[in-house]
């Protein structure tokens, strides 16, 4: 099985899970990234047993859109089962690292308002210890600088991601070489510096359900 096909089958495990508890009310939280658009693929194939989806970045609602899938406004939502998402990385205490394609802020707002979440991986992105994936922190363009230089007193190495515009109008620092050794204090830690929206460190609110695609066929973690 190649990379794709682990991931295309933590999707599947993911709409398992989900499908009997889905009513024609259901509004289900999409996130993003290349996991998350196989989950979105296969969604689309259950419309008309859910009402329809919230969207954790620009791209996810486009392409439920495409799809045919109603995307709501967070704000319009009162009640969220499930957030279905990938990470870059995740250990066994079901802490991520999130946020290689920008989204983590928007991810981070609607796992925080869902009930379950559910997070999808292909089993490469398994790691005893987080941080060799540079941790990404989402910066108001004006305090990069500001920002940077609180990180590197963190004892990491910010590099800033040339090009990337996030779809709330901001930056991201890429932090390599972080000591990560308790996740939650130092998700707070980063997110009290002025200037950061938000951080990729998923450790306050870490995902429910971990689905892991191995050869040997989806591993299920759980808190
Ligand atoms: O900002 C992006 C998200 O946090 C993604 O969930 C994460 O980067 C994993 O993406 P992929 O499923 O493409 O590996």
């Amino acid at each position: 099985m190649n990379q794709d096909q682990l991931k295309q089958a933590v999707a599947q495990a993911a709409i398992d899970h989900i499908r009997p508890s889905l009513t024609d009310k259901s509004i289900i939280g999409v996130g993003t990234g290349s996991t998350a658009n196989f989950f979105i693929d296969l969604l689309a194939q259950h419309k008309g047993f859910f009402d329809g989806a919230v969207a954790s970045s620009e791209g996810t609602a486009e392409r439920l859109k495409k799809h045919g899938i109603p995307v709501y406004d967070l704000n319009s939502v009162a009640d969220l089962e499930f957030y279905v998402d990938g990470a870059d990385e995740a250990n066994d205490n079901l802490e991520l690292i999130k946020g290689g394609g920008a989204a983590l802020t928007r991810e981070k707002i609607v796992a925080a308002v869902a009930r379950t979440f559910i997070c999808i991986a292909d089993g490469s992105k398994r790691v005893e210890r987080l941080g060799a994936f540079p941790l990404p922190v989402e910066v108001i363009p004006m305090a990069r600088s500001h920002v940077a230089r609180e990180l590197v007193k963190l004892g990491g190495d910010p590099v800033y991601r040339e090009g990337v515009v996030t779809d709330n109008g901001n930056v991201i620092l890429d932090v390599h070489n972080l000591m990560i050794g308790f996740a939650p204090e130092l998700e707070q830690q980063i997110n009290n510096i002025v200037g950061v929206v938000t951080n990729g460190l998923f450790a306050n609110r870490p995902a429910d359900l971990l689905l892991l695609g191995t050869r040997n066929g989806v591993e299920t973690l759980t808190r």
